[in-house]
């Protein structure tokens, strides 16, 4: 082999993007999961890179096939469940594969109301959040990344934004009554480090309980700023799920601004019913995580790829 006069760095390697939809039949009545799995290992892989020997490559091709054969043979309970069963198998049966990170993207669908009742077979497709999982495991401590994106909510009224920095640039106007929107990105870390699958979360109750809880604080909170309501969602989170110790969340600011129509001498008031221009960019961004008292913060800071 020839002695390299660069190293190696970080390195890891999978199949991205497996999109694998499941049926379970009950009878006339059928359940559907789509999700879209991506797997990324990393381990004794060094020499791959330098000479080429593929002797401790499991292919992505096996990857691949590995996400379908498990969820024909076991199912898909949760995409939480279905990353864990995944990781688990990479390090623990392959033994230069140290670490895998299973990426899950989950697409909701509903029953087709019908006539008759609920369709036991046709579904459309649930137009809000994405739900997404990040499963990581070493060969010892698993950890478990659960979260959501493109969950567009907003408030009508209940929003003022002023008492800010006013510099020479500043232009925006005090604003006592707007229109707060957002399309909420966020990622929840559990607790439950692998050690006693006797005490894991119920993924989807956890799930539904977490995003009632951000919806609910989004709603109920008076907000000066959309700094305020991030930080209400993400402690209103935090107090109502004990299994989770911190979220993170990006928060774009969908800015609604009132039209001018007094060159038509109409007025518009926000309190009589206003015409609003929803403007698509640029946007602020409002990003933060929110722990609980004594946690450590590993999510990662950009959320883009959760
Ligand atoms: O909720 C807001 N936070 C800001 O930091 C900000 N900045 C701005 O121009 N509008 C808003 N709104």
């Amino acid at each position: 082999m020839t002695v390299p006069t660069t190293i190696l760095g970080q390195n890891q390697y999978g199949k991205a993007e497996n999109r694998v939809v499941k049926i379970t039949r009950d009878g006339a009545t059928h359940h559907i999961r789509d999700l879209n799995v991506s797997v990324s290992l990393s381990g004794d892989l060094d020499e791959v890179h330098y000479s080429g020997s593929n002797a401790n490559v499991l292919p992505t091709d096996t990857t691949k096939n590995t996400v379908f054969a498990f969820a024909k043979e076991q199912g898909i309970e949760s995409a939480e469940q279905f990353g864990l069963a995944l990781a688990r198998h990479f390090v623990d049966a392959t033994e230069p594969i140290r670490t895998a990170r299973i990426r899950v993207e989950e697409y909701a669908w509903e029953r087709i109301a019908t006539s008759e009742g609920e369709a036991p077979h046709s579904f459309v497709r649930r137009g809000q959040e994405t739900r997404t999982a990040q499963v990581t495991y070493d060969g010892s401590t698993v950890e478990i990344l659960s979260g959501l994106k493109g969950l567009t909510v907003l408030n009508s009224t209940d929003s003022e934004f002023w008492g800010y920095i006013k510099d020479k640039y500043t232009t925006l106007k005090e604003d006592y009554d707007r229109i707060l929107a957002t399309e909420v990105s966020a990622v929840w870390r559990h607790g439950w480090n692998g050690e006693d699958d006797a005490s894991a979360p119920d993924w989807q109750s956890s799930y539904e309980g977490t995003k009632a809880l951000m919806l609910g604080a989004f709603a109920e909170t008076y907000s000066l700023s959309l700094q305020q309501t991030l930080y209400r969602m993400g402690s209103q989170v935090l107090e109502g799920r004990p299994e989770l110790e911190e979220i993170r969340f990006s928060m774009p600011n969908k800015h609604h601004f009132k039209v001018d129509l007094e060159p038509f001498g109409i007025k518009n008031e926000a309190a009589d019913g206003a015409v609003y221009i929803a403007a698509d960019r640029p946007y602020g961004l409002i990003e933060a995580t929110v722990l609980r008292e004594g946690a450590e913060a590993r999510i990662p800071l950009d959320l883009t790829n959760l």
